[in-house]
């Protein structure tokens, strides 16, 4: 924290100075050594330097882009809602002159997360790997929508530790299983309850809703376009500058 209200306030040149004199001092006092296989303790120069790096670059990176990134990580039943809310609230952003990038299970299970199915530990490792892929983007200042039934307070919680407890929006898409059944485009429900589709979330497999969602949207209630603008207006004081 305290680097970056320094660098922030200093020139390039500058902030480069005090980098040098910082690893200078480490080096001096004999708290490390220049060659990485030479530490002797705890304090190590690459380390140091790579954070000073990362410093430099998320500023500008914020310059660049003059957005707060957050992930805004929307849980449901199938056919609660999730799909059709991201591609809303994403085309309501970028026409705000934000910038997004939209995760989705659906889609990562034709490529990314393609060997994976819906068992316990698949579930969990389908969430896992797209928690690290969305924290990629948040890194890049992107400001990121997931998709993913994620039906646990557990999948929630690996997805939460992983991108960071400040940056993750919880969102629930709330929706009655029998709305959901109705609903549903790709016949999932009905394909389960005949047997053909094992452990989906509502027929053959619990969904557990967020105990504490950021926020809940009640998708038989209110409209597409009410959910969106509830959706927005909360995240806009939160992803402005
Ligand atoms: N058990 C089972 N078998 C086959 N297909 C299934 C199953 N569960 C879910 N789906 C479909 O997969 C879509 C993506 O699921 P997710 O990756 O979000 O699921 S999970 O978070 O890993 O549980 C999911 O997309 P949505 O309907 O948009 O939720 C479903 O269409
Ligand atoms: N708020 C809503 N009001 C009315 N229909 C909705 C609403 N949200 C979604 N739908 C409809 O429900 C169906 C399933 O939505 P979808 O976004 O595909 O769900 P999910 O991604 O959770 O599987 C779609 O036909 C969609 O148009």
């Amino acid at each position: 924290m305290v680097f970056r209200w320094f660098s922030k306030r200093l020139s390039q040149r500058s902030a480069n100075y005090l980098n040098a004199l910082i690893i200078l001092f480490c080096y001096v006092s004999g708290k490390t050594t220049y060659r990485k296989s030479e530490t002797k303790s705890n304090i190590n120069l690459d380390q140091l330097q790579h954070t000073l790096h990362n410093y430099r670059i998320t500023d500008l990176k914020r310059d660049f882009l003059k957005q707060r990134p957050v992930a805004v990580w929307i849980t449901g039943l199938p056919a609660s809602g999730k799909s059709t809310l991201a591609s809303n609230l994403e085309k309501a952003l970028l026409e705000r002159g934000f910038f997004t990038q939209w995760l989705d299970g659906d889609y990562l299970r034709n490529g990314l997360t393609k060997d994976l199915s819906f068992t316990d530990d698949d579930q969990e490792e389908n969430v896992r790997r797209s928690a690290e892929v969305a924290k990629l983007f948040l890194e890049s200042n992107i400001i990121t929508i997931c998709t993913f039934i994620s039906a646990s307070e557990r999948l929630r919680t690996l997805a939460r530790d992983i991108i960071g407890t400040s940056q993750f929006l919880e969102v629930y898409a709330n929706c009655p299983l029998e709305v959901c059944v109705q609903r549903d485009d790709k016949n999932m429900y009905g394909r389960a309850l005949h047997g053909g589709v094992t452990n989906l979330s509502g027929v053959n497999f619990p969904y557990e809703p967020p105990r504490f969602p950021w926020l809940q949207l009640y998708t038989s209630y209110h409209s597409v376009d009410d959910c969106t603008n509830q959706l927005l207006e909360a995240l806009l004081p939160r992803i402005k500058i």
